[in-house]
């Protein structure tokens, strides 16, 4: 799991736990006692710690429900370990620092990194926080401000930001690996007394106040709900301490994340979210024995909000579409709110003006089926009518290539029979995208009796590929979501009777976490 490779006087610690490289038990095991064998060793001189693939993503997060997170060597050992070596080390990095992983990056005495690599702290998101010194050394290395920026909101940053802010020595193009091996040769016996991160005295302490203040208010808004942002927050503050002082108030506002609820239900999630997408049929298909096919163009009819929202998602991820309507009219009413959605990204600065008119030169509109005669895909997005979608899908039937898979954007009717309509049921499906569906993260992918495996693998590499996270659901009443929704709504409803205002519920809704309350989800559909 540790492969240690020795190089003119030079230990490579090499990690290789695939898929991510996380510090499991074993693996934290091998790296200390790799770190023992080189400070034994009277010919290295240097240590470099890497990993294969990709750096280290963090801790294992399955030993948080199994406990064995804290079994020694934990990844606190390894990085006081590390910090106080006698011997340099070097971080090489390219691919994913995170969590665990960014901290041990952090304990080491130099790090080098490969332009594309990425850093943070994406605890938060899983209901804990940096808890392996990450709260104290990371304010010492980047100042409080940028570890109040980062470490309450869990994002990411890239190799030239991280360089910036200090935490990366050296950013690389070509092998981060052969440069750190390169550099821990040349600074071998250099004193390393200013570089153990934890001597160092935290920049920005005087206005510390009020960067918290401003660090409270911002996680507040961005993290609605959560309890970990806070409890970051408390510890990263506790930097102005001495190291040894503020360790004790990381292990003891991490204390209140590892036991409670939050942090169960977000580490359920995330492997849940991993789950999803992985789809198995009655008859043995899955996704480990069958391919999808890609997706290299497709239309989507009706330009309503779920029609323009569908297009949106598939402009995104570089599908060239066609707009259609039956209506020039409502045709030049979607692609003038298309064009709004984007011009809004651009003044948002989420996307150039230049990303900006590359999306849109993939869009294609078009009055009628006629031209659908070399389109991979059919997304079908009008009302909930099951006349006129059967009216449309015999249609389209008629006029698109017997490859082309015909799919219907649903939350409620039967795919059976709207694939009655066609000759091809087994390329049709439906996908019920929720709004807005550009936004929205969930694509139930509706399976119909005579679907085939191949459509239902096409259907599930295309949502992901249009940044979904895509499930395989069977063609029922309300399908899965919307049998979880019903409840919800009537639980609001009965607020509503028991004399409540609809906005006083979506406040609470909102309060807990929820992006939008429950009307305000109604008002949108
Ligand atoms: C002591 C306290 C201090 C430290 C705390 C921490 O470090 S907390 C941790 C802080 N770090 C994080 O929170 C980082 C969490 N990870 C990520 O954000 C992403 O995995 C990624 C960006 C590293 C790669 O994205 P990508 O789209 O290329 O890949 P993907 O996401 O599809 O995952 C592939 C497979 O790996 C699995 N798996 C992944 N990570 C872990 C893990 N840490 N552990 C275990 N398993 C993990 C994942 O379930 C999936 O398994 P499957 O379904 O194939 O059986």
């Amino acid at each position: 799991m540790v492969d240690y490779i020795t190089r003119d006087g030079v230990a490579l610690l090499q990690v290789n736990n695939p898929p991510v490289n996380a510090l499991s038990h074993n693996v934290r095991a091998e790296i200390k006692n790799g770190l023992d064998e080189a400070g034994q060793d009277k010919q290295i001189k240097a240590i470099v710690i890497s990993g294969k693939r990709s750096f280290i993503a963090g801790a294992d997060i399955t030993e948080f429900k199994s406990g064995s997170y804290s079994e020694w060597p934990t990844i606190i050992d390894l990085c006081d370990l590390i910090e106080s070596s006698g011997k340099p080390v070097v971080a090489a990095i390219k691919g994913f620092a995170l969590g665990g992983g960014h901290e041990i990056a952090i304990s080491c005495h130099y790090r080098i990194a490969h332009e594309k690599s990425k850093f943070g702290f994406p605890e938060v998101d899983i209901g804990i926080l940096p808890a392996a010194g990450g709260t104290q050394r990371f304010p010492r290395l980047v100042g409080l401000e940028a570890a109040l920026d980062l470490i309450p909101s869990g994002r990411h940053i890239g190799a030239a930001q991280a360089f910036k802010l200090g935490i990366v020595d050296k950013v690389v193009r070509g092998d981060a690996v052969e440069e750190a091996v390169k550099f821990a040769k040349s600074i071998a016996g250099e004193p390393l007394v200013d570089r153990r991160t934890s001597q160092r005295p935290v920049m920005g302490a005087e206005n510390a106040v009020s960067l918290r203040d401003a660090a409270v208010k911002l996680a507040m808004k961005k993290k609605k709900g959560m309890i970990a942002p806070i409890h970051c927050i408390k510890a990263v503050m506790g930097s102005l301490l001495p190291f040894e002082q503020g360790m004790e108030i990381e292990a003891s506002e991490g204390f209140m994340l590892f036991t409670s609820g939050q942090m169960g239900a977000l580490q359920y999630a995330f492997f849940a979210q991993r789950a999803a997408p992985k789809w198995s049929l009655p008859c043995g298909a899955s996704f480990k024995t069958v391919k999808g096919r890609p997706i290299r163009n497709a239309a989507v009819i009706g330009a309503g909000t779920m029609g323009t929202g569908i297009a949106m998602a598939m402009l995104n991820a570089g599908i060239p579409v066609t707009l259609v309507e039956q209506d020039r009219k409502f045709l030049d009413k979607g692609v003038s709110l298309l064009k709004l959605l984007y011009a809004g990204s651009v003044s948002l600065r989420k996307i150039t003006q230049d990303q900006c008119d590359a999306i849109l030169s993939k869009l294609n509109t078009a009055v009628g089926y006629k031209s659908l005669t070399n389109v991979d895909l059919v997304i079908e997005a009008v009302y909930e009518n099951m006349a006129l979608k059967k009216q449309i899908f015999a249609e389209l039937d008629r006029i698109c290539p017997p490859e082309t898979f015909l799919w219907t954007n649903t939350s409620a009717l039967d795919i059976d029979e709207i694939a009655s309509a066609t000759r091809r049921p087994d390329k049709v499906l439906g996908t019920h995208f929720f709004v807005p569906a550009y936004h929205m993260k969930l694509l139930e992918n509706v399976r119909g009796k005579l679907t085939s495996a191949e459509t239902v693998a096409s259907a599930q590499m295309f949502g992901t590929r249009i940044g979904k996270i895509p499930v395989v659901v069977g063609n029922c009443h309300g399908f899965v979501g919307n049998r979880m929704l019903h409840k919800y709504a009537h639980e609001s409803d009965f607020l509503i009777e028991e004399g409540c205002w609809p906005e006083d519920v979506d406040m609470v809704a909102e309060n807990f976490g929820l992006p939008l309350g429950p009307f305000k989800v109604r008002d949108l559909s």
